[in-house]
């Protein structure tokens, strides 16, 4: 069975909101695997008493750019990601990094609580046999080009 892949990230103002959503829905996650960034997965953990949350860097000092390597990788299904809109982060350009590279990648993105509630009630988060479709891009990687 191929379990999916869950990125958890949230900003300071939006943990509680994170971590309240996700001890909401246990059941459902119970059944997925999850990375986060490394606050927001310690208070995950701390909530939802898991000792299986991957946990990378705090965002601010490179964990941002962990979960959109993982995504690049393919290891990540689904991004959670609730960045605050009211208080600007000195990490701005990794915050746009990772929504890009998620973009890029064609992987669904939940900005808050009312989308993250869609994609976790989707029928695809328990089919099996469903995975994102992963863009082609060797119209890029074999483009000509002279040296
Ligand atoms: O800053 C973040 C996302 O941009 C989140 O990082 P933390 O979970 O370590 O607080």
């Amino acid at each position: 069975m191929a379990v999916k892949s869950v990125a958890l990230v949230a900003h300071d103002n939006k943990k509680k909101e994170l971590v309240d959503w996700v001890a909401r829905n246990q059941t459902r996650f119970a059944q997925l695997e999850l990375f986060a960034t490394g606050t927001t997965g310690r208070l995950l953990a701390e909530s939802l008493g898991r000792d299986d949350i991957h946990r990378l860097l705090s965002g601010p000092l490179g964990g941002d750019q962990q979960i959109g390597a993982k995504i690049a990788e393919g290891a990540i299904d689904l991004l959670v990601f609730f960045w605050d809109p009211l208080e600007p982060q000195p990490h701005d350009p990794d915050i746009k990094a990772l929504l890009r590279i998620a973009a890029l990648w064609n992987i669904p993105v939940a900005c808050n609580s009312a989308t993250a509630e869609f994609i976790l009630t989707s029928a695809y988060m328990t089919d099996d046999q469903y995975a994102v479709p992963r863009p082609d891009f060797s119209y890029y990687t074999d483009r000509n080009l002279q040296p």
